[in-house]
């Protein structure tokens, strides 16, 4: 198997490489546009420039790395920041998906495809993977299009393993998540604001890389839930970052999502039911506890 990673610096990608390179049976091939932020990490790992954004990169690369599976990470991810510049997150999640799907059809490569909880309302969760989509957002909205441009590529082979709120750490800057946010806040001893009228299953980002391994490993089609199984409130998360490290839980003030005025909305209730993943490919995710242990033990 020869695996390409898109978005290879960001937080899922890291974690992709990290495991990847491990398969004695794959190559990976990580692509990220800029700088490869993990050439100190993995200098065995073959790194090639790409922005998904641009199409004559797109066709050319994939025409040169002959992948047998794609597993597309990058996207614009910062939800208000794709409320407020609409064509950039456009670009980013939907054209890009467009050059990719259909450059992995032309080669027939598998596509294993990034996407969303924001896909929905939030009215109604947990939610399986035949739950009705029905975005709030901008970027909910460009990754829901993106689903529909792959599932409606001609000849395509593709999994769409969709997620919901990732954390873990990160190396050489980047997205922050909730528990880094929370640990270093309340280290700080500053107080902070947490939601706790939204509720998600929050995803291990090594769990995560897991289950689109194994979707790669099954050559999987079709849409695939992949989360962690807790549905928490941020508030609840937070209480237990606070125990974990042993930090002063009471920093933490607990508000409904309507005090803050964000660009975007977000949807108060989410969460994934896994069973199929759990089911068809042994998806096994950790504990919120246990994802906390993790990232614990790799920022010593
Ligand atoms: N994080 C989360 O909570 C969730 C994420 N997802 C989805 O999972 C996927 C992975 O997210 P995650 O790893 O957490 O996100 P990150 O923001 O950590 O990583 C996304 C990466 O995509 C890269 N990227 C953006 N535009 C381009 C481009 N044009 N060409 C190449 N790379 C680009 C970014 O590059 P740069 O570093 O240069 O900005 C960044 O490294 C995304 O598709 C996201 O929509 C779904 C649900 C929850
Ligand atoms: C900033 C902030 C967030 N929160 C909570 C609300 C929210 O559920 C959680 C994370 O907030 P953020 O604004 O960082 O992230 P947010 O944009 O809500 O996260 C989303 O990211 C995209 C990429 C996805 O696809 C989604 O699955 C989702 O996880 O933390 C607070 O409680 N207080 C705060 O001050």
């Amino acid at each position: 198997m020869k695996i390409l990673i898109t978005g290879a610096n960001g937080l899922l990608g890291q974690k992709l490489v990290a495991l990847l390179r491990q398969q004695s049976q794959v190559t990976v091939v990580a692509t990220a546009r800029g700088t490869n932020r993990l050439a100190d990490l993995y200098p065995d790992v073959r790194f090639v420039p790409l922005d998904v954004t641009d199409a004559v990169q797109v066709r050319q690369v994939l025409v040169q790395e002959q992948p047998t599976h794609l597993i597309h990470t990058a996207a614009m991810t910062q939800v208000d920041e794709c409320e407020l510049n609409q064509d950039a997150c456009w670009t980013q999640n939907v054209t890009a998906v467009e050059y990719l799907a259909s450059t992995c059809a032309e080669l027939d490569i598998h596509l294993i495809h990034l996407s969303t909880d924001f896909i929905f309302n939030g009215l109604v969760g947990p939610l399986t993977e035949e739950a009705t989509p029905d975005p709030i957002s901008h970027y909910g909205a460009s990754k829901l299009a993106a689903e529909r441009i792959v599932r409606a590529t001609p000849g395509l082979r593709w999994a769409i393993a969709r997620t919901v709120l990732v954390y873990g750490t990160v190396h050489g800057g980047g997205r922050s998540n909730i528990v880094l946010w929370v640990r270093d806040s309340l280290r700080k001893n500053q107080k902070i604001k947490v939601v706790s009228d939204q509720w998600r299953t929050p995803t291990l980002a090594e769990d995560l890389a897991l289950g689109c391994w194994l979707l790669a490993l099954h050559s999987a089609q079709g849409i695939y839930h992949l989360s962690g199984h807790e549905l928490l409130t941020p508030y609840q998360m937070a209480q237990q970052v606070a125990a974990f490290f042993e930090l002063d839980a009471a920093l933490l003030e607990q508000v409904d999502a309507s005090t803050f005025t964000q660009p975007a909305k977000r949807p108060p209730r989410t969460g994934f039911i896994i069973e199929k993943a759990e089911r068809e490919l042994g998806y096994q995710p950790r504990s919120f506890m246990e994802g906390i242990a993790l990232l614990a033990q790799q920022s010593k």
